[in-house]
């Protein structure tokens, strides 16, 4: 029996997350529209549990699916009484600090075996919704989940707090650590340390968490579990003896883990008697309640029915449910200090759940959790609606896709080239092109997405700062002569590690990108080599990762933290068709850049160009100084064809009368640039 995660599934395709077979049949926790509205239906008559059997069976294969729902609005008062006889000083918060595939969802999936908080044979990765994650392998929402744990004959109340990978979303890694009071460090024994393993132990390190060694898939041929145990030692420095050798697949000495986490990770140090404060750690949107929070309550008691306050937006709410994950919505009379669930406080949007915002009882207000911060988009992309496609149409559509991620924010933009569009930031580079390939994936052909572009801040005489988002409003060069103090560029610290023999390539890539070195370490035992460098934001955003892959054959591991900004020599370098700047492509860029990637432009541009009925100049140009051109020469209509080959005067009077009258097209006429165009000249790759 499974209880149903509110996954809004939009058709009868299933997203088969959870799947397991029994009895000839594949359970699953799909929903499809039919089941979706006959649960609205139920919950709307308020009718206690249910169980559904839906149809039509969904078929994956050869095998019939069959699906059950358990529908529940009720208190488990079992439940609620059995976590309620647990004191804190018995509660264990954790996460699990890895790099990208280094098991994370496996090993989470069997801790929630183990503890009887999903069915055992449960493959499908529990903690790892999204599709698009799925798709890319990445976990990008971070999904938590509370278990029940006997040892020594006492029960422990564990919440595992799980953190996406990668760390654009370093203010929810950052907001899911400080809820936790230790971690395990997962390590893949056949690749050993990698460059996320590195900056998330820091991260949790900084954090005061305490780390447990975790060495995962020692069920590999290649694993290599020496080496992963000196890394331990040399890059970490922890007791490499106290480290857990596990295949999280096949399950192998899993069981060892759950008491190391009892006995080595200390409980919230939380007080129940304090005035109530939340930390609110994540927060999703679901189609039913509007938004769930995740929240952390760190002092006190919150209660259905209690009334709150937001300490940043100030904005009052009431608890309209709340409860554990386990691993779906469990509800519950209330969380105590120490526990990690949901609450559903009424809010309607998404932008209204901050993460690391403190909820208080509102009345008895003390002062907010420390941390706090605006997520800031480090990454922006212009999109349009391609030729044909309302604004209209696809503006409530984005705006939809938006409302369900926190981190993407949008406005509206106007680009005399492309007509109305938005203008979408993201909080990092992996985040942008995660959101692109979604925003590809479904509406494909009817959208032009602009280059991407980073934040630059302008330092004006008078003191002011502006931090520009769109190229278009980066100042002219006049301006800058007369008003500008300082450009400045934000900076990564990048992180790379891969096989020694990729070093000199590798480190020609960052210089080429304006990068500076600031660490190299040789791995010990392996071949692998850390390398830190200093790299512009839009380098990194600039398919780096990519090259970086192709150059390492794959093998490159990256990542990435805040550098800050940083003075650099900028120039904003427009497309010029006719002497018409064609807004949405133009780019911030380093002057050093400008020559090379006009010449690039333009001779890119007139690839995707079609002939016009006269002369088309294709021009890249910084301020008013051109710094390429291209020319495509008209379409000809050849006005000599029924000429007698003899008459060269009549000749020489037709061809004088053409270039006039092109000279006089080309004066009064407006090129037409087809879609095509701009996105063959956006778009990665060359034309046909
Ligand atoms: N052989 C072997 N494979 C494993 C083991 N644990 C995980 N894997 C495989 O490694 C791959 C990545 O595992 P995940 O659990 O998705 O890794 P992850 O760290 O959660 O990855 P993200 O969610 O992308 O961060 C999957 O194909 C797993 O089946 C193990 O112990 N042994």
């Amino acid at each position: 029996m499974i209880s149903w995660s509110y996954t809004s599934i939009p058709s009868l395709a299933c997203a088969g997350r959870l799947t397991w077979k029994a009895k000839g049949y594949i359970y699953t926790n799909c929903e499809t529209r039919y089941a979706i509205r006959r649960r609205r239906l139920l919950e709307k008559s308020g009718l206690g549990p249910q169980r559904i059997q839906f149809r039509p069976q969904l078929v994956f294969g050869r095998e019939g699916v069959r699906g059950y729902a358990t529908i529940n609005n009720d208190i488990d008062t079992d439940l609620a009484g059995r976590i309620d006889r647990i004191p804190v000083s018995r509660y264990r918060n954790f996460s699990i600090v890895a790099h990208v595939d280094h098991g994370k969802s496996t090993l989470s999936d069997r801790l929630l075996e183990l503890t009887g908080t999903i069915p055992k044979g449960s493959v499908g990765q529990f903690l790892d919704r999204l599709d698009v994650e799925r798709e890319r392998g990445i976990t990008v929402k971070a999904q938590t989940c509370t278990m029940l744990y006997e040892h020594n004959g006492e029960d422990y109340l564990l919440h595992l707090v799980d953190t996406p990978g990668h760390v654009d979303f370093r203010a929810e890694v950052s907001r899911s650590y400080a809820s936790c009071g230790g971690a395990l460090l997962l390590i893949d024994a056949s690749q050993g340390v990698q460059a996320q393993t590195v900056a998330n132990f820091f991260l949790a390190y900084s954090l005061g968490l305490e780390l447990i060694p975790v060495i995962n898939k020692i069920d590999l041929d290649h694993a290599n579990i020496p080496r992963a145990l000196e890394q331990i030692e040399t890059m970490f420095e922890l007791d490499s003896d106290t480290a857990i050798p596990v295949s999280a697949k096949r399950g192998t000495n899993v069981e060892t883990i759950l008491p190391a986490v009892v006995e080595r990770i200390p409980p919230p140090a939380n007080n129940i008697e304090k005035s109530l404060r939340c930390l609110l750690v994540d927060s999703w949107f679901d189609t039913y309640l509007g938004v769930i929070l995740l929240i952390n309550v760190v002092d006190g008691v919150l209660k259905r029915g209690d009334k709150v306050i937001s300490a940043h937006s100030r904005k009052r709410y009431e608890v309209k449910d709340l409860g554990i994950l386990h691993p779906d919505r469990k509800p519950m009379p209330h969380l105590k200090t120490g526990q990690i669930g949901y609450a559903v406080l009424g809010m309607k949007t998404i932008s209204e759940a901050l993460v690391g915002d403190t909820i208080m009882h509102f009345g008895n207000e003390v002062e907010a959790l420390p941390g706090f911060e605006e997520p800031q988009p480090m990454v922006f992309v212009g999109a349009f609606p391609a030729e044909g496609i309302e604004f209209q149409t696809l503006d409530e559509r984005i705006n939809q896709l938006v409302l369900n991620d926190r981190s993407v924010s949008i406005q509206r933009e106007n680009s005399n080239a492309l007509g109305q569009g938005w203008r979408i930031g993201f909080l990092g580079t992996l985040h942008a092109s995660v959101f692109q390939d979604r925003l590809q994936q479904e509406y494909g052909a009817s959208l032009i997405i602009t280059f991407p572009t980073v934040p630059y801040k302008v330092v004006w005489r008078d003191g002011q700062e502006t931090i520009i988002r769109n190229p278009d409003d980066f100042p002219d060069p006049a301006i800058q002569k007369a008003k500008v103090k300082d450009l400045l560029e934000p900076m990564l610290k990048a992180i790379m590690s891969f096989p020694q023999e990729y070093l000199g390539d590798v480190i020609e890539l960052c210089e080429n990108n304006r990068g500076t070195q600031v660490d190299m370490t040789f791995l010990s035992q392996g071949n692998q080599v850390l390398l830190q460098y200093l790299i512009p934001t839009s380098h990194l955003v600039d398919d780096f990762f990519g090259k970086l892959k192709g150059l390492t054959k794959g093998y490159a591991t990256l990542d990435y933290e805040d550098a800050g900004y940083q003075s650099a020599q900028l120039v904003k370098m427009q497309l010029l068709v006719n002497g018409n700047s064609v807004d949405a492509l133009a780019q911030v860029m380093h002057r050093t850049l400008a020559e090379k990637r006009g010449r690039e432009w333009v001779k890119r541009f007139k690839k995707f160009l079609r002939a016009q009925l006269f002369e088309t100049v294709i021009q890249a140009a910084i301020g008013s100084k051109i710094v390429a051109r291209e020319t495509i020469a008209a379409r000809r209509k050849d006005v000599l064809a029924k000429l007698h080959a003899s008459d060269i005067t009549r000749r020489q009077k037709l061809l004088r009368n053409q270039k006039e009258g092109k000279k006089n097209l080309r004066m009064i006429g407006k090129v037409t640039i087809p879609q095509e165009a701009y996105q063959g000249f956006l778009a990665k790759g060359e034309p046909n």
